[in-house]
């Protein structure tokens, strides 16, 4: 979807910002751009929409080489969110966010409402902050306004400069699990610009690490913490791999361990044969929990069962899990089949995460391994046929 062939960019005052890159990004792909600041990873993403030229070298946006393509015509097409979201500060939520409808000639009404549509899509309700000003808005809620105006032509390729830079850890974390579902949804062929390791771990379908003006990296997020490929990219993934490696490995069913369990109109049973028992309703949802010291009272479940906050939805990662445990001073924590339904599927417990976290570990290994045997293999067995260029 997008391509880049040998390309260079020297500025006049004689940097070279970029030095023969060549890399491919798939239809749907969500690949980071990370490394330190000024090696060239922003200059990467303007060439894509022309904000930049080349020196030499040829890019292609859908097979299309951009250099013969009209600038005005490619930003169409081309999604664009920046770190300073740039909204226009006269216009509300909603006119800022159709305004790129609107340039195309969509009609006032259809684009207003385009407009709501994506504003839901991206958690902002319209009825309530359609009619703000952008100054209404908290650091967190211009961003998603950001992303709903770049999606707002449905453009088939999004480019995002460090959209989440300037928002506090927490926010940021929050925007970054909702774009992650949001992209699930859309399947946009995404750049993303971040000099953070851990957002580029965490969004990346591929990740490129960047060194001074080259590509040192350019791998899959668990092939980069688990095998950096030059000794810069181990110094750049940092000391700290197994600590971003758990945001990178999901909570599965297999991970959970299946406590005892009591139903809220159960009567209070005499012994829970555990510390504490998990509580679920009717409809095997999660209620809460309840501590053995109630044995034995009067009443039913319900009377002496406590609200679960520490719960998670499977597939959460790893990070979330010890995150939720470290909030709630909690010795376990829930895992249900999804935020919507609540089934309770089992607790993590910290022996099961370490495990969970081991299981991440091997398996990267093992890839490792054979990823070994397959280039011995093909280092050592001649070729049988002719050799085809694909
Ligand atoms: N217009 C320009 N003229 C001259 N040099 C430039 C120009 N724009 C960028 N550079 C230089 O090119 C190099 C790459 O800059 P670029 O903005 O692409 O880096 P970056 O990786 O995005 O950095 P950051 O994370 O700080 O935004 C830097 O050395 C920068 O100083």
């Amino acid at each position: 979807m997008i391509r880049f062939e040998h390309v260079t960019k020297r500025y006049p005052d004689g940097t070279t910002a970029v030095d023969d890159l060549s890399f491919e990004v798939a239809e749907g792909e969500l690949v980071t751009l990370v490394g330190p600041s000024g090696c060239g990873k922003t200059t990467t993403m303007k060439m894509v929409n022309r904000l930049i030229e080349p020196s030499s070298g040829r890019i292609f946006v859908d097979g299309r080489d951009i250099a013969e393509t009209d600038p005005v015509e490619l930003r169409r097409r081309i999604g664009y969110v920046i770190q300073q979201v740039g909204l226009f500060p006269h216009r509300t939520v909603l006119e800022n966010t159709a305004t790129v409808p609107r340039l195309l000639g969509v009609k006032r009404s259809a684009g207003r409402a385009r407009a709501a549509e994506l504003l839901d899509l991206v958690g902002l309700d319209p009825s309530v902050y359609g009619d703000r000003y952008p100054e209404q808005l908290s650091g967190g809620q211009r961003q998603r306004v950001g992303v709903a105006r770049a999606l707002a032509a449905d453009p088939p390729v999004l480019l995002m400069d460090e959209p989440f830079g300037a928002v506090d850890p927490v926010v940021r974390e929050h925007l970054q699990n909702e774009f992650l579902k949001l992209q699930a949804q859309v399947r946009k062929t995404v750049l993303f610009v971040t000099h953070d390791m851990e957002e580029a771990v965490r969004l990346g379908d591929r990740i490129a690490v960047y060194g001074q003006g080259r590509i040192e990296q350019f791998d899959a997020p668990a092939a980069v913490l688990g095998a950096p490929a030059t000794p810069y990219v181990a110094e750049f993934v940092g000391a700290d791999r197994g600590l971003k490696r758990l945001s990178v490995t999901p909570i599965e069913p297999a991970d959970l361990e299946q406590p005892p369990v009591v139903h809220l109109d159960d009567p209070l049973p005499r012994d829970l044969g555990s510390r504490w028992a998990v509580v679920l309703d009717g409809e095997e949802n999660l209620h809460g929990w309840i501590s053995a010291e109630r044995a034995g009272q009067s009443g039913s479940v319900r009377d002496h069962a406590r609200r679960m906050e520490a719960w998670l939805p499977v597939g959460a990662s790893l990070k979330q899990a010890f995150s939720t445990m470290l909030q709630h001073d909690a010795g376990w924590i829930a895992v249900i089949d999804e935020e919507e339904t609540g089934r309770f599927l089992g607790v993590l417990t910290p022996a099961r995460l370490h495990e969970a976290l081991r299981r991440s570990i091997d398996a990267d290994a093992q890839d490792i391994a054979r990823a070994e045997v397959a280039l011995e293999s093909i280092a050592t067995v001649p070729p049988t046929g002719p050799v085809t260029k694909d």
